[in-house]
């Protein structure tokens, strides 16, 4: 890694200071190392570690959410973002309201897992890591707007909606899988006592600030993914002058947006509920590129993907990280829609993550690492596909896939499995039997 930064003349990046992309941002074979490295180093504290010391690290995890929740939610790192050698724990507690002997307690239990640095007794700075937690607003707006507050700052709207509804939700996976309540869609059902889907519940009366930090994160989730996967996971250039592509459950489109600005010869339209599409969706886009919707060459629409489809015989159907949202019958519905409305030469692109096994896949698959690495690279890999799945079945009791789930569900819903572009995110592409 050291030799790859300098080889740009840059230094690799310091955990002391706060983050900004480097040169090698989305350099693949520097991604490639990373991942390899943190394999290694977790797998080796795995095997080095008394193994009541490993469980005593892993059980009070709830800690790492609460604290990371509570100081997203009172608006810490952005307090630091002004104070780069660091603010005595006393003054922190004053700007953010809160009793300064907890929160040095909480800043320590941070510090101590690299999120701050403890750069004298009691006094903290950001780091690398919670650097990536500031938001985009002012404090004294942060401070009364809750509404506007995670606008704009995709890492700490994503770990809102998980500390929040997301810990709130969690304990009850326990009673979910082994009591299997017959009338709880999901773990969140039980916890909130609801039986409305979060997508509904986001929609109630005082949660929809919660609905639209989540339209958020879904950008920073989004941002995860290098825009390669989608530009180059289809041949969109063998497609002919104002094919429609339709971004099914689309949120904001943040696909369509790195799709279009590199296939602009396409016509789009981004589909999701109402409430997404009329305001954070058309914020999204006179931010970024209003001339698409005033040309006509985006079309933002309000569609439930549990209603007809209304766009006939698109070029290409498309839709991220939204089969893993529902269950088996609920992906069917959805799909048995899609193909009702496809025509002869209509594609199906589904963008998802393959679940990887811990072990290799007596199927195949990509060569594996270097032994004795878990198959997945443990949490380098599969440590975020199986902490998303978790979040799926916590939510929804929805799932990550393997690639043969995805086969079966096409082949259930009339949809002919024709290729995979493998990858972080992978695209299955699907026609008409
Ligand atoms: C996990 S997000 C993925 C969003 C988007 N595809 C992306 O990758 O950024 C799932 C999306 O499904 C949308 N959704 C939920 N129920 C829906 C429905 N019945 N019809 C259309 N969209 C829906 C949500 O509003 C949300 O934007």
């Amino acid at each position: 890694l050291e030799s790859a930064y300098s080889q740009q003349g840059a230094a690799f990046p310091s955990l002391d200071e706060p983050y900004s992309p480097g040169p090698l941002n989305n350099d693949a074979t520097v991604a490639a190392t990373t991942r390899l490295i943190v394999a290694a180093a977790h797998q080796l504290i795995a095997t080095v570690r008394e193994p009541l010391e490993t469980i005593h690290d892993y059980a009070p995890g709830m800690y790492m959410s609460a604290s990371l929740g509570l100081v997203t939610d009172i608006n810490v790192p952005e307090v630091l973002k002004d104070a780069p050698t660091g603010l005595h724990v006393d003054a922190i507690a004053e700007k953010v309201e809160v009793d300064s002997g907890k929160l040095a307690r909480v800043m320590r239990y941070l510090a101590t897992r690299h999120v701050f640095k403890e750069v004298s007794p009691d006094v903290f700075a950001n780091n690398r890591v919670s650097s990536v937690l500031v938001k985009a607003h002012p404090l004294e707006e942060l401070k009364t707007n809750k509404v506007t507050k995670y606008v704009g700052a995709t890492g700490a709207a994503i770990v809102g909606h998980i500390t929040d509804e997301g810990l709130t939700s969690a304990p009850f996976i326990i009673d979910y899988i082994r009591d299997s309540p017959k009338d709880a869609l999901a773990p969140f059902n039980l916890a909130y006592k609801t039986k409305a889907t979060l997508w509904d519940w986001y929609e109630e009366p005082g949660n929809e600030w919660r609905g639209l930090r989540f339209a958020t994160a879904m950008t920073g989730g989004g941002e995860r993914f290098p825009p390669t996967i989608f530009t180059e996971g289809f041949d969109w250039k063998s497609l002919k002058e104002g094919s429609i592509v339709v971004d099914v459950g689309g949120s904001v489109g943040s696909v369509t947006f790195a799709i279009a600005s590199a296939f602009p010869h396409l016509k789009y339209i981004v589909q999701d509920l109402a409430k997404v599409v009329d305001d954070p969706g058309q914020k999204f886009w006179q931010e970024r590129s209003p001339q698409s919707i005033s040309s006509g060459a985006v079309t933002l629409q309000a569609h439930s993907f549990f209603d007809p489809q209304p766009v006939k015989n698109a070029a290409v159907y498309f839709m991220r990280l939204v089969l893993h949202d529902w269950p088996e019958d609920t992906c069917i519905a959805i799909l048995k829609h899609l193909r009702a409305a496809a025509g002869p030469s209509s594609k199906l692109i589904i963008f998802d993550m393959l679940m990887p096994y811990a072990c290799p896949d007596p199927a195949g698959g990509p060569p594996p690492p270097p032994a004795p690495l878990l198959a997945n690279l443990g949490i380098a890999i599969g440590g975020f596909i199986t902490a998303v799945d978790l979040q799926m079945l916590n939510f929804f009791n929805g799932q990550e896939r393997t690639l043969k789930q995805f086969i079966t569900l096409g082949a259930a819903t009339g949809w002919k499995f024709e290729a995979v572009n493998p990858g972080p995110l992978a695209a299955l592409v699907f026609s008409t039997v």
